[in-house]
C-alpha cells in the first residue's frame, strides 16, 4: 500500500463536470492553490454523455425530419439515414472519452488535478484514492466544493438489475443503431434520444408510468410530444405500470400492470437521476439516507456547516437539487466563485430557471407552470396562442409549424412561460428575461415584435393577457 500524501491547498473542489471545472478554474485564476478531483474525465457527464453528444445525435436527427418535410413544398427527398456518421462525429466531440485537452486546460491555468475517487471524511477533511491505490489526505485552509453531480437512477422494477439494460450512457457510445429500442421514461432524456433515433432508423417505444410526457411541464407540452412523436413513428404509452423485466435470447421484454408487453433489441433506462451521497460521505455533512440533495443557502454554503467548520463548503450542480442543468451548475459556480473570493454580488434566484427540451418541436419553459403557480396560491391568468394561427406558421407549412406560447400571470408579471415550436428554446430566451426581471406586462403589450417571426406569438399572447 502506497503512503498516504498530505496536503493543506487553499481549496478542493471535488467533481469536475460543467459547474467544478468552471469553479475551479476561476478559483485558480485568482491566484489559490486548487486541487480539482474527479474519478471520471474533467468536463462532467454534459460534454461526454450528456448535453452535447445527444444534441450532436438530435442535429443529425433533425436534419432527417425536416428532409422528409420537402415533399408538398419542394420537390422531391429521399433521405436514407445512416448512424455511421452520428456515432463518429460524437466521438469527435468527445475526443473518444478522452479528457486531456481539459485536464491541460486547467492545470494551464495553474490548477492541480488529481483523478480519484473523493470522499468527505471529517468537517473540513477530503481523502481521495487513487487509480494507483494512492491516498491523499486533503485539508484545504479556505474552501471545499463539492460538485459531483448525478447519476442515471434505476427503479426498483423486478428483473432489470440483472439484464444489460442501456443508461444514457451507453446509448451515447453505440457504434449501431439496433432495430428496436425500448425506453423506461418519457422524459428529456427519453424524448430527445427517442425522437432521435426513431427519426435515424430504430423502431422506438417509450413507456411512461405518469398520465403524460415531460410531466414536470405543462400538459399541453405533453400533448404536444405524444402527437409529434407518434406521427414520426414512435410508440408512446403513458400511465404505464412496468411490473417486470425479462431478457431472453437478445431481446429485453417489458411485463406492465394492465397486461401490456413490449420488446425491443435495447432498453434505455431514463426514469432520472440519484445523487451518490453515501459515496460522497454525506453522513459528515450530517445528511442520512433519505436526503435527495445537499442543502445550501442563497450563497451555495453547505447549510448547517457554518461555525462548525473549520474551512467553508460550498455545493454546487445537480447535488444541489435546484435542477439538473448545465446552465444551473454554471450559474451556482458563479455565485459560489464570488462567495469564495468575498466578492459579493447577487445570491442565487431560482424564480426563472430556464428549461429546454431538445425535440422537434422543441420545448422551451421558464419559471413557474400554470399548476405550480396555482398551488403557490398566486391571482394566477394565463393566455395561449398556437404558432399555427401566426404568420410564422402558416409560411412554415402545416408539417413542421406545431407549437405554441403559454403564459402564466401573477397580476401585472409574468411567472413562468412555455414557447414549444420549432426554436422553442431560441424564443424562450425573450421569455426567461420578461420572467427574471419582471418586466411588467404593459411594458412587454408595448414592445415591437419583429414581423413574421415566431417570436412575435409572445406578443400575441401578451395582448390577450394586456
Ligand atoms: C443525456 C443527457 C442530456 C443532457 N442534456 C442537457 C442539456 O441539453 N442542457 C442542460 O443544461 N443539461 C443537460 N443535461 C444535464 C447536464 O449534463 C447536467 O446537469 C450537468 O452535467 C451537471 O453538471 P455538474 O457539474 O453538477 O455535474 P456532472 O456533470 O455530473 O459532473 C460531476 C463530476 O463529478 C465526478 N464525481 C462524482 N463523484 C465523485 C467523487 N466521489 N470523487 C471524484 N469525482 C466525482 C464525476 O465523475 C463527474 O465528472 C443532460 C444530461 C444527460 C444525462
Ligand atoms: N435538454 C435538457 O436540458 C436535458 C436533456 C436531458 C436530460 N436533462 C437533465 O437530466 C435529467 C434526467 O433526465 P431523465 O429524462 O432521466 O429524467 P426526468 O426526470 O426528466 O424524466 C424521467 C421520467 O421517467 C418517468 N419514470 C420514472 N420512473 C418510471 C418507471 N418506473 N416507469 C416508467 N416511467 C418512469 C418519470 O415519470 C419521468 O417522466 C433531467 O431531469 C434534466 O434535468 C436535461
Amino acid at each position: 500500500m502506497p503512503a498516504t500524501v498530505r496536503e493543506t491547498p487553499d481549496a478542493v473542489v471535488i467533481g469536475m463536470g460543467p459547474g467544478g471545472e468552471d469553479l475551479a478554474g476561476r478559483l485558480a485564476d485568482a491566484g489559490l492553490d486548487v486541487v480539482g478531483v474527479d474519478e471520471r474525465l474533467v468536463g462532467g457527464e454534459c460534454p461526454y454523455w450528456g448535453c452535447i453528444p445527444s444534441k450532436i445525435m438530435v442535429r443529425s436527427a433533425d436534419l432527417v425530419g425536416e428532409a422528409r418535410r420537402i415533399p408538398g413544398m419542394a420537390g422531391i427527398a429521399r433521405v436514407h439515414p445512416e448512424f455511421r456518421p452520428v456515432a463518429r462525429r460524437v466521438r469527435q466531440a468527445t475526443d473518444d472519452w478522452n479528457d486531456k485537452v481539459a485536464v491541460d486546460r486547467f492545470t494551464g491555468r495553474g490548477g492541480r488535478f488529481l483523478r480519484g475517487t473523493a470522499r468527505l471524511t471529517a468537517p473540513g477533511e477530503v481523502t481521495v484514492l487513487g487509480a494507483d491505490e494512492r491516498e491523499t489526505v486533503l485539508r484545504p485552509r479556505q474552501a471545499i466544493v463539492l460538485a459531483t453531480g448525478s447519476e442515471p437512477a434505476a427503479p426498483p422494477v423486478p428483473g432489470l438489475a440483472a439484464t444489460p439494460y442501456w443508461t444514457n450512457r451507453e446509448l451515447i457510445e453505440a457504434e449501431e443503431l439496433p432495430e428496436s429500442l425500448l425506453i423506461i421514461g418519457g422524459g428529456a432524456i427519453g424524448l430527445e434520444l427517442g425522437q432521435a433515433w426513431q427519426r435515424l432508423g430504430c423502431a422506438v417505444t417509450v413507456v411512461e408510468a405518469g398520465p403524460q410526457l415531460l410531466g414536470r411541464e405543462e400538459p399541453e407540452s405533453g400533448d404536444l410530444l405524444t402527437q409529434v412523436l407518434s406521427a414520426d413513428g414512435v410508440s408512446v404509452h403513458t400511465g404505464v405500470e412496468v411490473q417486470g423485466v425479462e431478457y431472453r435470447d437478445g431481446r429485453f421484454q417489458l411485463l406492465c400492470k394492465r397486461g401490456e408487453r413490449f420488446s425491443a433489441d435495447r432498453l434505455l433506462v431514463a426514469t432520472g437521476r440519484r445523487i451518490a451521497l453515501d459515496r460522497i460521505g454525506g453522513g459528515v455533512l450530517g445528511l442520512g439516507s433519505e436526503a435527495r440533495a445537499v442543502p445550501v443557502d442563497e450563497r451555495l454554503r453547505v447549510v448547517g456547516t457554518q461555525g462548525s467548520w473549520p474551512v467553508g463548503i460550498w455545493a454546487i450542480g445537480d447535488v444541489t437539487g435546484k435542477g439538473a442543468f448545465t446552465h444551473m451548475a454554471m450559474y451556482q459556480a458563479d455565485v459560489a466563485v464570488r462567495a469564495i473570493l468575498g466578492q459579493g454580488g447577487a445570491p442565487a434566484r431560482y424564480h426563472a430557471v430556464p428549461r429546454v427540451t431538445f425535440t422537434d418541436p422543441e420545448i422551451g419553459a421558464v419559471g413557474l407552470t400554470e399548476a405550480q403557480a396555482r398551488a403557490e396560491g398566486r391571482r394566477v391568468r394565463t393566455a395561449q396562442t398556437e404558432l399555427s394561427a401566426s404568420s410564422r406558421g402558416y409560411i412554415h407549412g402545416s408539417n413542421g409549424n406545431a407549437g405554441f406560447v403559454k403564459l402564466v400571470a401573477d397580476g401585472d408579471t409574468l411567472v413562468g412561460a412555455t414557447s414549444a415550436g420549432p426554436s422553442g428554446g431560441e424564443v424562450l430566451g425573450l421569455l426567461s428575461l420578461a420572467v427574471s426581471a419582471r418586466i411588467p406586462i404593459a411594458e412587454l403589450a408595448a414592445t415591437i415584435w419583429a414581423y413574421p417571426t415566431f417570436h412575435r406569438a409572445v406578443g400575441t399572447a401578451v395582448a390577450e393577457l394586456a
